[in-house]
């Protein structure tokens, strides 16, 4: 991603910003179009990952689809130029003015998250004469081997609609006349990089559509969801994620009738290698113990680091050429939290005042999760075709 063309391109702009490897993404982008493809597979876009106008582009032109949570998210995917017929909206917490616009825009369906959240929507639905079509999200019970932060699919997280509860969904839907089943949906959580965790998701899918055919309700849509990982650590060897891998082991083991379609809502997987965060190195502290290394961006602008103890690879790109001595560094931001720490003792070529520094794979949850404690400005971003 870096070399001294880029690297001086970069050292106009004001730091911390966002940098974002535009050929990088269209190329990840593609080939996750091409992978799903040769299956017929759909793909929607989880747009809490990143709603960038530059990314969404790319990801709009691919031909996907867009996966909300909110109606904010909503809104922004229409105006980004994604039909509603592509959107789907997840979410335990959809408020009635969130319901209303998406009836409003013919959304593609709502993945619906409780009992009483069906009601709701009928009832809305019903006042605008309309019909809503519905997936219900089944809180599957597979674990996702990931940060216990960020799995969401075990009996004890909030999303979802547990198997106990599933046939008051049935009744709910029978007595439902501004309701359209239209199929059932699955997030086990993100960042999975176990195959075998997609393996048993298929296994549950397989399960829950005989349930709901045994019971004479027919399925159309299988969604199941996302959380495809990426390598944090190795950034540049894998730029464009294995896509063919993890598509193959939906199609070898869902169970598809020649009338279902498959849908995805990936976030990471497609935007998380797209981006770094570009900052400065304002300080330096030698301690007793450890140096330290300031910089001007802080847990405000990457939050996972300070949130699930994430690791993001960070890059001295003021000295590509590694040509001086590697030193051990803690590198923090300059907010007031103790969390405010991107990296424990790593070994960096030795920093000076005014060192560019990379934190890589930051395209996912980078951005969007950004917030103004302390003050801070809004974070800006530069794209590699515009420098
Ligand atoms: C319902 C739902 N779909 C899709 C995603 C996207 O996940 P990921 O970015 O891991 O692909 C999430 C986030 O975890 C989610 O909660
Ligand atoms: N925001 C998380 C992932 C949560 C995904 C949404 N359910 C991350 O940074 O890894």
């Amino acid at each position: 991603m870096f070399n001294s063309q880029v690297v001086s391109g970069l050292e106009k702009h004001e730091t911390p910003f966002y940098y974002y490897d535009i050929a990088g993404l269209t190329a990840n982008v593609r080939a996750c179009e091409e992978a799903s493809s040769k299956y017929n597979f759909h793909v929607h876009f989880a747009m809490k990952a990143n709603f960038n106008r530059r990314v969404l582009d790319v990801i709009q032109t691919a031909g996907f689809g867009a996966d909300c949570v909110s109606g904010g998210e909503v809104k922004k995917a229409l105006e980004s130029g994604f039909s509603g017929k592509s959107i789907v909206f997840a979410g335990v917490g959809k408020s009635d003015a969130e319901i209303n616009l998406a009836l409003d825009n013919d959304i593609f369906c709502f993945n619906v998250e409780s009992v009483q959240e069906l009601e709701i929507i009928n009832e809305l639905a019903e006042k605008k004469g309309k019909r809503a079509s519905v997936a219900i999200r089944i809180n599957p019970n597979v674990d996702a081997h990931t940060h216990h932060y960020i799995t969401t699919g075990l009996d004890e997280n909030k999303f979802g609609i547990n198997s106990w509860d599933l046939p008051k969904v049935i009744d709910t839907l029978k007595a439902s006349k501004n309701l359209e089943f239209v199929g059932i949906h699955f997030h086990v959580g993100s960042q999975i990089t176990d195959m075998n965790v997609f393996k048993s998701l298929c296994v549950k899918v397989n399960e829950m559509q005989q349930w709901f055919e045994e019971r004479g309700v027919a399925i159309k849509v299988l969604n199941v969801g996302g959380g495809l990982g990426v390598d944090y650590h190795h950034p540049d060897q894998n730029v464009v994620v294995d896509f063919e891998s993890y598509f193959k082991i939906f199609n070898d083991f869902l169970d598809v009738k020649p009338h279902q379609e498959v849908h995805f809502e990936l976030g990471r997987a497609l935007v998380a290698q797209s981006a770094s965060l570009i900052t400065r190195v304002l300080y330096l502290k030698h301690g007793i113990k450890k140096n330290f290394a300031i910089v001007d961006a802080g847990m405000t602008e990457l939050m996972r680091p300070a949130l699930y103890q994430a690791y993001h690879k960070i890059e001295n790109i003021s000295d590509l050429a590694f040509s001086k001595e590697l030193k051990s560094y803690d590198v923090v931001g300059p907010i007031c939290e103790s969390s405010d720490c991107f990296a424990k003792e790593i070994e960096l070529p030795e920093l000076s005042r005014g060192d560019l520094l990379a934190i890589r794979t930051a395209g996912a949850y980078g951005e969007v999760m950004a917030s103004a404690y302390n003050l801070r400005p809004s974070i800006r971003s530069v794209y590699s075709d515009e420098i």
